[in-house]
């Protein structure tokens, strides 16, 4: 079955408060999105490779490709206002069948494992969500009073999240919403069920100014 990914780099990653969109900052002498998609060619050499960008940052990107020597074959497509836009546009330059998993391009430390188990589980239960369990206490928040929860009853949701390609284009033919925050949350609203694998608490999303400094140590590890 032929495998894509689709590696949304479409934000302008205002929480991070750099010069320039957080997928180029660069870690180990690289750009962010450059380990990113990395992870997925080690994974399977074979993969169709999509990647969302700002349409006015794809010619910084080729420059980056330049300056790196990168040559890991891929196609770009331009981003869109929200994830939600950006998930669709990368869905609409897919034409065949398959598998497609849908990946953040600032979640640069996915394993070869969670790439291959994300497959296998998409290819047998139509749909794999990765996660992992809460390690903080939480507590709902309403109005000005809160309470204490049961953290078992909960998982962070991460990337890769992989789907049979005609299932999820199907999904995103729907109106976008604010609930939409991630690829999931998308599918769950056509009344399909979430398969959740196992993440990995180095897989961060690099999101503000000391992800960064997470990522490092974690490139160092
Ligand atoms: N219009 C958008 C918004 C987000 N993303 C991508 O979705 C992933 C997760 O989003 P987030 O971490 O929120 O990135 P930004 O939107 O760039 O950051 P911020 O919310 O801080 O502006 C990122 O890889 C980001 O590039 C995208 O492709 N298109
Ligand atoms: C898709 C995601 O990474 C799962 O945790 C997350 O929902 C993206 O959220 P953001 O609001 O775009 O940071």
């Amino acid at each position: 079955m032929q495998k894509y990914v689709i590696i949304v780099a479409g934000g302008s990653g205002t929480r991070m408060k750099s010069d320039i969109p957080k997928q180029f900052i660069e870690i180990g002498g690289k750009p962010i999105l450059m380990h990113t998609i990395e992870a997925y060619i080690e994974a399977f050499a074979s993969l169709k490779l999509i990647l969302v960008l700002p349409e006015i940052q794809i010619p910084f990107w080729r420059g980056l490709c330049e300056k790196h020597k990168f040559t890991i074959k891929h196609q770009i497509v331009n981003g869109g206002n929200s994830r939600f836009q950006s998930v669709k546009n990368g869905l609409n330059a897919i034409h065949g069948n398959g598998l497609v998993a849908i990946h953040d391009g600032v979640r640069p430390f996915v394993s070869t494992e969670i790439i291959k188990e994300s497959f296998k589980v998409a290819a047998d239960k139509g749909n794999a969500v990765t996660s992992v369990p809460l390690k903080d206490s939480i507590r709902f928040i309403e109005g000005e009073n809160n309470k204490v929860v049961d953290r078992s009853q909960f998982q962070l949701i991460q990337t890769p999240q992989t789907f049979q390609i005609q299932l999820i284009k199907k999904a995103f033919e729907v109106k976008e919403n604010h609930t939409f925050t991630d690829d999931a949350s998308v599918l769950e609203h056509m009344g399909e069920k979430i398969n959740l694998i196992e993440g990995d608490y180095k897989n961060i999303k690099i999101t503000t100014a000391e992800d960064l400094i997470m990522a490092n140590a974690i490139l160092k590890a």
